[in-house]
């Protein structure tokens, strides 16, 4: 039996972190399990792991890198890295405790089904994964799985609450976000995060098998000729200890202050969680057990922090809305959730596409978010927002353009909350914010950063202005710009645009839509239909 040759019990604690370790391996003439790794690169909290584990059989581990994606958009540059730090991570962890990830490249389904031909595996584990074309193969393969017997189970390990689970009093998906969350937030707390499992058993790989695996670096996830990952790898400490450092941190030092701080760019207020929720080194139901926790840690807390954890489970609430639009409206990151901008003369302006990728727009506030994202592969919120107000409405350029430019450079570049947020921020999407309001870069700068900290940092050219300039260059007097260093048109680019003919343009390139109004469903939509999803329960 394999599991006689598991060494004494292993107890984990329930925040997840092995309170001991002990390794074992199995060489045994039992079936094994496999656990297939996708976005949930860690061992506690981890739904199908722990099925594997309970089940007593020995496991193999397995990550399949496709070059095709399943159909899904390959990940950009900055994820790919991550995903490479983050699975030599979960390989460190799991060769901690005797097992080992084993990393295959080909097709899914058939590098899948090859694994469960070779190994004889009687059972196969996964947690679901909501892109229309990745339910596709994960329904598809598991049919033919049960077909030849073989046991295949999927979780939850991803979200809060699952797509189909949270539909208006017509049964349709809800459409604005503060009727989702309301809905999402009667139906309470989600279920407690399970710990590590206690005991786990891996199963010795044949040598054919671990000769044909890859390596890490075969896979070419990570860039080399040239390396340009060294301002994310400063940045990002990889993993799911690290996740969990930074949720602990986060909440003992920087919760109280969030809802007053989180949009101001120079101060570290926001959790950074981002990249890590967006492997799955942690789980959005650790997030928010962590949180209640910490709320509710010295009585029933102050007013202050119990508005700052609203607004922080909000803010879990966008990503799942995030997720509940992508799953719903599968073409969520290529066309205009309201069709009225299908009409939208957008502009083929390369040249403004170029300065806005490089931070070069003449806008501090925008420069700054723009090199901020290019040196560390993560940008704050307000300043997302305003360089992509200032992209679709100042530039004019479609809002594609800028998603793809972040689906690249963002580590935690996420196929939901990626295009929904920029569907956001153009008008077009659900819930959007209306396109007549036009971010003005200066006012915010003045605003969320009045010290000038953010763009002092990463537009290093115009630290020597003042603070009543630092956003306005332009405005500086000839002496005061010799005084700071600063040559306009040299070292520091003029405004590309003008702020009010570029709001006055935008206007008028929105009335051109022709004001129509509403919204419609994705051509996905309209062929499975949200409703059908739900009855069918939307499961893969
Ligand atoms: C144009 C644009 C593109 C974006 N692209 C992405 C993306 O690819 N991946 C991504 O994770 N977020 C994206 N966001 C949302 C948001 O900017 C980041 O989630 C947030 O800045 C991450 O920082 P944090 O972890 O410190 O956030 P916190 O403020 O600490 O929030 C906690 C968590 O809530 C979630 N969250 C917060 N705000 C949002 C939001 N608006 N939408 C969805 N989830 C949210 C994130 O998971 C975040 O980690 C985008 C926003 C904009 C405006």
């Amino acid at each position: 039996m394999a599991r006689a040759l598991c060494r004494a019990n292993v107890s984990r604690s329930r925040s997840g972190l092995p309170s001991s370790s002990a390794s074992s391996r199995a060489s045994s003439n039992e079936a094994p399990a496999i656990v297939w790794f996708r976005d949930d690169l860690r061992l506690a909290d981890q739904p199908a792991l722990a099925q594997a584990a309970a089940s007593g059989l020995a496991l193999i581990c397995v990550w399949i890198h496709d070059p095709h994606a399943s159909g899904e958009r390959p990940e950009g540059g900055a994820a790919r890295w991550w995903r490479h730090e983050s699975l030599r991570a979960l390989d460190v962890a799991l060769t901690a405790r005797g097992g080992r990830l084993l990393l295959l490249q080909g097709d899914e389904a058939a590098t899948l089904n090859a694994l469960v031909a070779e190994t004889g595996a009687q059972a196969v584990y996964w947690n679901r994964r909501y892109g229309a074309a990745q339910r596709a193969v994960d329904s598809a393969l598991k049919a033919s799985l049960r077909e030849r017997g073989v046991d295949v189970e999927s979780f939850n390990g991803q979200l809060l609450n699952e797509p189909w689970t949270v539909l208006n009093q017509s049964g349709e998906p809800f459409r604005v976000f503060s009727a989702y969350w309301r809905a999402c937030l009667r139906m309470g707390d989600p279920p407690p995060p399970q710990g590590e499992p206690e005991r786990m058993i891996f199963q010795s790989l044949p040598a054919r098998l671990t000769q044909r695996a890859s390596t890490l670096d075969a896979l070419g996830l990570a860039p080399r000729s040239p390396d340009w990952s060294g301002g994310l790898r400063a940045a990002w400490p990889a993993g799911e200890e690290a996740a969990l450092e930074r949720l602990r941190a986060f909440l003992a030092t920087d919760l109280d202050s969030y809802a007053g701080e989180r949009d101001e760019p120079g101060d570290a207020a926001t959790s950074r969680l981002s990249p890590y929720l967006a492997v799955g080194a942690v789980s959005p139901r650790q997030v928010w057990a962590a949180l209640r926790a910490a709320q509710h840690a010295h009585g029933r807390g102050s007013a202050r922090r119990a508005t700052s954890a609203e607004k922080f489970a909000s803010e879990l609430g966008w990503r799942e809305f995030c997720h509940y639009q992508r799953y719903h409206y599968a073409d969520l990151a290529t066309r205009n959730l309201r069709p009225a901008f299908d009409a939208m003369p957008w502009r083929n302006d390369a040249a403004g596409l170029k300065a806005w990728q490089r931070g070069l727009t003449g806008y501090p506030l925008v420069d700054a978010g723009m090199r901020e994202l290019w040196r560390t592969g993560w940008m704050h919120n307000r300043v997302r927002m305003v360089v992509a107000s200032f992209l679709t409405k100042h530039l004019l350029i479609d809002w594609r353009a800028g998603e793809s430019w972040f689906w690249d450079t963002l580590v935690d570049a996420d196929p939901a909350s990626n295009p929904a947020n920029w569907q956001w921020v153009a008008g077009s999407g659900v819930d959007a914010a209306p396109y007549f309001r036009i971010f003005n870069p200066v006012l915010q700068g003045q605003k969320f950063d009045p010290r000038g900290a953010y763009v002092r940092q990463w537009v290093p050219e115009l630290a020597g202005l003042p603070d009543a300039l630092v956003h306005q260059p332009w405005k500086a007097s000839a002496r005061q710009l010799e005084a700071a260093g600063v040559r306009l048109g040299k070292n520091y680019p003029e405004p590309v645009v003008e702020h009010e003919l570029a709001r006055q343009r935008a206007l008028e390139a929105y009335a051109q839509t022709g004001k129509a109004k509403g919204f419609a469903a994705s051509r996905e939509g309209q062929k499975q239909g949200p409703r059908q999803d739900a009855k069918q329960g939307g499961k893969a």
